[in-house]
């Protein structure tokens, strides 16, 4: 397969056989005369203008921002467009042999159907190129893909890039393309697709780029050269020893075959042409004895008819090593393979290393081998339109030939954060994409799938030393491997941990699995996150259930008033702080045969307290009249707290209505149903402390006058203040801040019926224009009465 030239030393020109000269302008193949090639030389490579006949197009404009950044970045690391180009290639060429699968002529014949990346230098023009015989591109997908249409990545990345984000991260932006502008003030494609003519695709970087159909380059057959035109301080990217280095390190794992049109120096014996030999046997006639002549005469015939010259030779040499690393055995592929090659399938060239990955193949009726990773970081864009994107990110391979990476049939949504690849030998080759969506194994891969997924991440945890419960064991001298396994499961968990949730939500058969690998905070975990194995190891004799409370934050909650007496007597209670654990415990009722139980909610037990039937008789009074004077509160009971320690009361809510924390999450959403939020909001119970003074005092003031008035309006107030307390929202606060200045004024001493200090009325006598013509300006009208003549009301008026 490989392709050899030679190139005599002298020549500046790269030798490549079947290469036709470059030529540029409208001209056909094979027609083009020197000065047309002068001219379009000039034309284009002065690099001042696009080709005049093109047709231009300006950039989208965000896609237009992005280049900006990138023609002036300083940033340092510009190696990555090379690999940003050659995983596009192995994208366009995967493209191309899926489609082969089914119809073998859309490879062509010859050098067309070989599918790999070719990789070459022109030091004197200062050209890289890239050519692939992938899928190639129209003439509507070069504007289309490289221009017009900006890709929601676009502004994502631009925004990341202005506060600080590493340009590293650009492919994952689905933005790589445009990289080649670090490197490059002037970029060609050329590219051919199956289905149109080859046309260029040409651009500066300065808003606008061309197209034009190609007809003076080589026809490519089918695929796409990409030709940048090095900027000067960009020359190291000239040297082969440089890009084979790159190769190396990026683009390793790519599926296909990966050239670099080498030089090397090699001595070769050449036939000496005849005046050189005759003028070296005149010289050795002088200077050589005569005795020896004769016998060394026909030796030295015979060696003076070649000699040795140094020639540079050209060659493909290959750059990477095609073996699936899937297909290894796992015992043999190194951990800096596996990294290397999760950088390669994710797009992902941070610094750091996958947090864990699964290598494996299942056997049986179903055949497959995968290899699932754990991304270090959640890509910025995870839970956006969670529900509606079809987002999966394993790759389905099929007997080698990569397939599509968008079978959401794979994984379920909430493991979509996982990266990887299935190649399966079950699945049929030549059917199509939507034949094979149908197929019953994807159902076996699927669940298999999950339950590796799963193991993966439990086994973070496991071998996390800062997950064990056992405090003896932390003593013990730890190993670099724990060392680099500590605080991993908390990473894991500040990354994905909304995915797990989601799990629960979404997934019943995993439920008790995706349980165990939640993790949070309580109030007893000393800042440090908890899952509910510890939680339960942890209970207290007698407890049955699993006390939780959810809320904005771990600093509210710790102050909540329904955590009062559980604190006392040193039971431990979850915080639960996201939106969405509302919604998970809805579906988590319970773990290990113990039930969850909201402290802030009715049907919390701990434990008989044999004095509760005295206090219940001893406050009925109290409770009933209460009862009655918030008839109007959708407020459904008043009774004896047995959460409270130092608070009054506090508003608990009925089991199956939402939390005060729920009906917050509730309004402050966009589209959510008023009727709903009424129909859904709890019945709530007021729940009266016996012990608190001011409790104490009521029932007295109550006993003696039910119907002081005063009374009433402390006990509203005290109702108001307590659903504040209890995480509500109140419905009316001006009522509620009317009652607390009135409760002010009496302990002011100031009279109750004492109202506010009537303003004087002042002329205002120099009210600015602005004010005059203000047309939010209430008094407007009367103003404008007092204005002098020449202001028009009238036309202010319209505008009103
Ligand atoms: N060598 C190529 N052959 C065919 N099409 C290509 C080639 N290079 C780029 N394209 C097209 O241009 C589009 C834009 O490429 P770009 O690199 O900016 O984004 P992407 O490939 O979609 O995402 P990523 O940067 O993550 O690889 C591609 O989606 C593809 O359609």
């Amino acid at each position: 397969r490989k392709l050899q030239a030679t190139a005599d030393e002298s020549s500046d020109e790269l030798v490549d056989p079947p290469k036709v000269e470059d030529k540029l302008g409208a001209v056909p193949h094979g027609l083009s005369t020197d000065s047309d090639v002068a001219k379009r030389e000039a034309e284009s490579i002065s690099r001042k203008n696009l080709r005049s006949n093109a047709e231009k197009f300006e950039f989208q404009a965000e896609v237009s921002r992005l280049m900006d950044i990138l023609i002036n970045s300083l940033y340092s690391n510009k190696d990555i467009f090379l690999r940003e180009l050659i995983s596009n290639a192995s994208d366009a060429l995967d493209k191309i042999r899926f489609l082969s699968l089914t119809d073998k002529e859309v490879l062509g014949e010859g050098e067309s159907a070989k599918l790999d990346i070719q990789i070459k230098l022109d030091k004197d023009k200062k050209i890289l190129s890239i050519r692939d015989k992938g899928i190639g591109m129209t003439k509507e997908d070069l504007i289309k893909n490289l221009g017009t249409i900006a890709k929601s990545g676009t502004s994502a990345f631009v925004e990341k890039v202005k506060t600080g984000g590493d340009l590293n991260l650009i492919g994952q932006f689905g933005v790589g393309f445009y990289s080649v502008y670090l490197v490059a003030d002037y970029v060609e494609v050329i590219s051919k697709h199956n289905d149109d003519k080859q046309y260029v695709w040409e651009s500066k970087a300065d808003g606008a780029f061309a197209v034009s159909e190609d007809t003076w380059n080589e026809p490519l057959g089918r695929g796409t050269e990409i030709r940048l035109h090095l900027r000067d301080e960009a020359g190291e990217y000239l040297e082969e020893s440089k890009l084979k280095e790159l190769v190396k390190k990026y683009s390793e794992f790519i599926n296909f075959p990966i050239y670099i049109w080498a030089s090397k120096e090699v001595e070769t014996e050449v036939p000496v042409d005849e005046d050189e030999s005759s003028d070296d046997a005149t010289d050795k006639e002088e200077s050589e004895d005569e005795d020896a002549e004769k016998d060394e005469d026909a030796e030295a015939e015979e060696k003076e008819k070649t000699k040795k010259v140094k020639e540079t030779v050209y060659e493909w040499e290959l750059l990477n090593d095609v073996k699936a690393i899937w297909l290894r055995s796992p015992k043999e592929v190194t951990e800096e393979e596996y990294t290397k090659f999760y950088h390669t399938l994710a797009k992902d060239f941070g610094e750091d290393k996958p947090l864990a990955w699964s290598h494996f193949s299942a056997e049986g009726d179903v055949e497959f081998k995968a290899l699932l990773f754990v991304p270090p970081k959640a890509p910025h864009d995870l839970y956006e339109s969670y529900y509606n994107s079809n987002k999966s990110n394993l790759k389905l391979f099929v007997r080698r030939v990569f397939i599509s990476d968008e079978f959401d049939e794979l994984l379920p949504k909430y493991l979509s954060f996982l990266k990887g690849l299935v190649d399966s030998d079950t699945l049929p080759l030549n059917v199509s994409r939507e034949m094979l969506q149908q197929h019953s194994s994807l159902k076996t891969i699927k669940k298999k799938l999950i339950r590796k997924a799963l193991d993966m991440i439990r086994k973070i945890a496991e071998e996390d030393p800062d997950e064990s419960n056992d405090k003896d064991e932390k003593e013990v001298e730890k190993s670099d491997d724990d060392n680099e396994k500590k605080g991993k499961y908390t990473k894991f968990w500040n990354e994905f941990g909304k995915s797990i949730k989601l799990g629960i939500i979404e997934d019943a058969t995993n439920r008790n699995r995706l349980a165990k690998l939640l993790r949070f905070e309580t109030s007893k975990s000393d800042g440090k996150l908890t899952s509910l194995d510890q939680y339960i190891s942890r209970m207290k004799s007698g407890q049955k259930d699993i006390f939780y409370i959810t809320g904005t934050s771990k600093e509210q909650l710790e102050k909540s008033p329904f955590l009062e007496r559980l604190t006392k007597k040193n039971y431990e209670v979850i915080f639960f702080t996201d939106p969405v654990d509302e919604y998970l415990m809805q579906y988590l009722m319970d773990y290990e045969d113990k039930k969850f139980q909201n402290v802030s909610k009715e049907g919390l037990k701990l434990g008989k307290d044999s004095k509760d039937k005295e206090l219940k008789e001893s406050f009925k009074d109290l409770t009933k009249w209460w009862k009655g004077a918030l008839a109007k509160e959708n407020v459904d009971d008043v009774k004896i707290s047995n959460r409270l320690a130092d608070s009054p009361c506090v508003v608990v809510t009925s089991k199956y209505g939402w939390s005060s924390n729920m009906e917050r999450i509730m309004q402050s959403q966009t589209l959510s149903d008023a009727n709903k939020q009424a129909y859904m909001r709890g019945k709530r119970v007021l729940e009266i402390n016996p012990r608190h003074p001011i409790i104490k005092e009521l029932r007295e003031r109550v006993v003696t006058d039910p119907e002081d008035e005063g009374v009433k309006q402390t006990a509203y107030l005290i109702y108001q203040t307590a659903l504040m307390e209890s995480g509500f929202m109140l419905s009316d606060p001006k009522d509620f801040a009317s009652r607390i200045y009135s409760s002010v004024k009496t302990s002011l001493n100031i009279s109750p019926d004492a109202t506010v200090e009537e303003e004087d009325e002042v002329e205002e006598v120099e009210a600015d224009t602005d004010a005059k013509t203000s047309t939010d300006s209430p008094n407007y009208e009367a103003e404008s009465t007092q204005d002098d003549e020449d202001t028009e009301p009238s036309s202010v008026k319209d505008e009103l």
